[in-house]
């Protein structure tokens, strides 16, 4: 299949099996040191995914005895119970040994968390490399994209950051399970250097340069698995659900699109992709708060029955917020947001996914 790229060559897709098998693009010969931080489920997988890339990686743990296990005993019994590390994976709760001589910084902590952590990193980031998101959130209180934060707090340009999303449920992906993400940036140069680095015989990345998009995507699909979960929990079936995921789709390109997406990263797999698997796997932290939620506890007590971040429950107000800015209507995630506050009963999300109007609308 042949299709423009998204940095304008004519580019030959081939199939995710075939993508998996291709030799690793040209690394020009670079020795690559680099540097995670954040040593939870998604930082410590993606980690590894670099590190089983030829990467000599230094990952940052906020707990020394995290950071001790993980170099010591090549394992993060926390966050990935049964997974053997690779012993060129090490960590440590230094931030500065971390990033000391890093020639790529990825961040993997909660989207509300960033700030104060870029605050921390502001003046020992090495210059000139490139810094990379691996986090779907967006910020309270400001709306931003977590790449937006970080050009704000970290003061550097835009062709210096890039983002990954797509389908990545971090425990499949540390059992080495075959999977793809997007890496985006607006310069071809730094999404090529990170997908290079980013790229083993089990994880294969693409690029496109639609940051917008492939932020939007994984922070909105994780909103519509919130959804998913509930209709999950109250103990409707696989048409409802298909039901939320598709109307889902449509809500999450219109919401994206009026920021300036393309509305074809929302069918990538930094959109329909990610919410496919988001909304099918009860390995989903956002699923799961979902069906607690649909279960009928109420806000307080998902918060403290889950011990891992899910990001969606944080991200629908200012998601909403955003939305009303644009005019965007969103009815399922407003839903969502009625049912954290209370105000709906999770029984009465799924008739209403379209408008409150009972008027027949397009699809
Ligand atoms: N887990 C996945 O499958 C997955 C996949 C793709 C993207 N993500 C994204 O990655 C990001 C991180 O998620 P995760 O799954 O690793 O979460 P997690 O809950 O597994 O781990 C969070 C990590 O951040 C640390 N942390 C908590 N509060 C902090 C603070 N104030 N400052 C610094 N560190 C703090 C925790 O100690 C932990 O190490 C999220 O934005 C998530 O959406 C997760
Ligand atoms: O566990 P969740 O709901 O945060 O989802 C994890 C990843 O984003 C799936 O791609």
């Amino acid at each position: 299949m042949s299709s423009e790229s998204a940095f304008g060559q004519r580019a030959e897709h081939p199939t995710l099996t075939e993508a998996i098998r291709l030799p690793l693009p040209d690394l020009d010969g670079e020795a690559r040191r680099i540097a995670v931080l954040g040593a939870g489920s998604w930082g410590t997988t993606f980690a590894k995914v670099l590190a089983d890339a030829g990467s000599d990686v230094m990952l940052w743990a906020r707990r020394r005895e995290v950071a001790q296990e993980i170099t010591e005993s090549h394992r993060n019994s926390d966050y990935l119970p049964g997974i053997n590390l690779p012993r060129t994976l090490r960590a440590h709760d230094s931030l500065e040994k971390v990033l000391d001589g890093a020639d790529q910084v990825y961040l993997s902590v909660p989207s509300q968390s960033l700030r104060t952590n870029l605050h921390s990193i502001r003046d020992i980031v090495p210059p000139h490399v490139p810094v990379v998101s691996l986090m779907k959130g967006v910020e309270r209180g400001t709306g931003l994209r977590m790449s937006e934060v970080i050009r704000s707090e970290l003061g550097i340009e835009d062709d210096r950051i890039a983002v990954i999303s797509g389908p990545n449920l971090a425990l499949e992906i540390a059992k080495r399970e075959p999977t793809a993400a997007v890496v985006s940036s607006v310069s071809a140069e730094t999404a090529r250097q990170v997908a290079g680095a980013a790229t083993n015989e089990y994880f294969r990345s693409f690029v496109n340069s639609d940051v917008i998009g492939t932020e939007f995507g994984g922070v909105l699909k994780n909103l519509i698995a919130v959804a998913v979960g509930i209709a999950d929990g109250v103990g409707y079936g696989e048409n409802t659900k298909a039901s939320i995921i598709t109307r889902g789709l449509v809500e999450l390109t219109h919401f994206a699109v009026a920021f300036g997406a393309r509305p074809e990263t929302m069918s990538g797999l930094a959109g329909l992709g990610d919410l496919i698997a988001t909304c099918e796997s009860p390995l989903s932290r956002n699923n799961t708060a979902g069906r607690l939620l649909g279960q009928g506890y109420a806000f307080t007590e998902v918060i403290a029955q889950m011990n891992q971040t899910a990001e969606g429950l944080a991200s629908v107000g200012p998601i909403l917020e955003l939305a009303g800015q644009r005019g965007v209507s969103m009815p399922i995630v407003s839903q969502v947001a009625q049912v954290l506050d209370g105000t709906l009963d999770p029984r009465e999300l799924a008739p209403h996914l379209a408008t409150d109007s009972d008027e027949p609308q397009g699809e």
